[in-house]
């Protein structure tokens, strides 16, 4: 046994809590943090905004390409930005991890840094105020995020109007592009990942496509200052630009006409990088926030460190025309990331 670095089944759960819990970042509205059967946080509000998500691996992340780091930075960038599509402030999060009892204390150690870095980096306030450490075959991370609005009406899907127009914080088709460099590059003849090449491919000219699918930087202190800018609808885009705007679309009973250059824009990053606009209208997990504002209304051209982009208009629809997405006037196939029929 390394005495330094045991196994979580050499040191048992309270060794691995003693060291795992005073990793993490308290909050600003938490009353009772970890310790107790449940955590006690103020709703300055008297209301609260809530979210879960889970993160698998094999599904959603493989342990040959994310560091432990990178698990814990990507559940909170993912989960908080959910929160801040509301136009919330995050306030707290609980986290639950599951992994194989021969995984060592010192990734979870490294997990809990990797989910205070994220809160310290993009949302400062934020607390992780309880969770849950358990066993299983396939690594698990279920994540339930809270926020606060702060006095001020949720940011839906359904708010956008004709003659709004369509913008969004963040650039997208980066985390899609890296995603399909990790599949196509560092992965051996039987599909096992192989952690070199993923690191190899981080260090290079596409490390920030690669950065972005594995620890992105998520626009989430957007969200609240949309909110008070008088955003109409607002969700972030995970699933591809084109299948979530469809989302608004639908909620809202327009036609979201996208303009090319706006979309190149936005994707100029992952462009730049050999990418089609492909992988921005279908790629997933960009976690931009997508938003629309009257029309008199323009953004500042950077929000919380990440660059504005104009993508359109909203439109009305015409007579039995059924709400969806145009590009440059062209119909937008509403496609993207379905977990469900999902081949990778
Ligand atoms: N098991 C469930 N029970 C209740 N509601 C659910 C369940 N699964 C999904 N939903 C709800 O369905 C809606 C769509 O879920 P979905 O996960 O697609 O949200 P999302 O914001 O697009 O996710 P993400 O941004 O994490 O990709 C959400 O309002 C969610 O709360
Ligand atoms: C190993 C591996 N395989 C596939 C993917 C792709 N993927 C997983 S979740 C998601 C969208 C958001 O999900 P949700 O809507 O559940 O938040 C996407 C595009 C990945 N990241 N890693
Ligand atoms: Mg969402």
């Amino acid at each position: 046994m390394d005495d330094a670095d045991p196994t979580l089944h050499e040191a048992g759960e309270l060794e691995a809590l003693r060291r795992f819990l005073p990793l993490l970042p308290a909050g600003a509205v938490t009353e009772l943090g970890p310790g107790d059967d449940a955590a006690v946080v103020r709703a300055p509000d008297g209301r609260f905004v809530v979210t879960t998500d889970t993160m698998l691996e094999g599904a959603d992340f493989r342990l040959g390409w994310s560091s432990w780091h990178d698990l814990g930075w990507k559940a909170v960038a993912t989960n908080l930005i959910d929160v801040a599509a509301m136009g919330a402030s995050p306030t707290s999060l609980v986290v639950a991890l599951a992994v194989a009892s021969s995984t060592r204390v010192s990734a979870l150690e490294a997990f809990a840094s990797g989910l205070a870095d994220a809160v310290a980096a993009m949302a400062p306030d934020c607390g992780v105020v309880g969770g849950d450490l358990g066993t299983a075959p396939h690594a698990t991370v279920a994540v339930t995020a809270f926020g606060d609005l702060g006095g001020r009406a949720p940011v839906l899907r359904s708010g956008a109007r004709p003659a709004d127009a369509v913008w969004c914080v963040g650039g997208l088709g980066l985390a899609a592009t890296g995603l399909r460099m990790l599949f196509a590059q560092a992965q051996d003849e039987a599909a096992v990942p192989v952690a070199s090449a993923a690191e190899r491919l981080r260090a290079g000219a596409g490390g920030r496509a690669v950065a972005a699918q594995l620890a992105p930087v998520t626009p989430i202190a957007a969200g609240a200052l949309l909110a008070e800018l008088g955003a109409t609808a607002m969700l972030d885009v995970s699933d591809g630009l084109a299948l979530d705007a469809a989302r608004v679309a639908r909620a809202s009973g327009v036609r979201i006409a996208l303009e090319r250059a706006g979309v190149e824009a936005a994707a100029a990053d992952a462009l730049a990088l050999g990418a089609s606009l492909e992988a921005a209208l279908h790629g997933g997990e960009d976690h931009a926030l997508l938003f629309t504002l009257p029309a008199g209304t323009a953004p500042p051209v950077e929000l919380a460190g990440h660059p504005v982009h104009r993508l359109g208009t909203v439109e009305p629809l015409a007579e039995g025309e059924p709400p969806g997405v145009t590009l440059d006037d062209g119909p937008v196939e509403p496609r993207g990331w379905d977990p469900y029929r999902a081949s990778a």
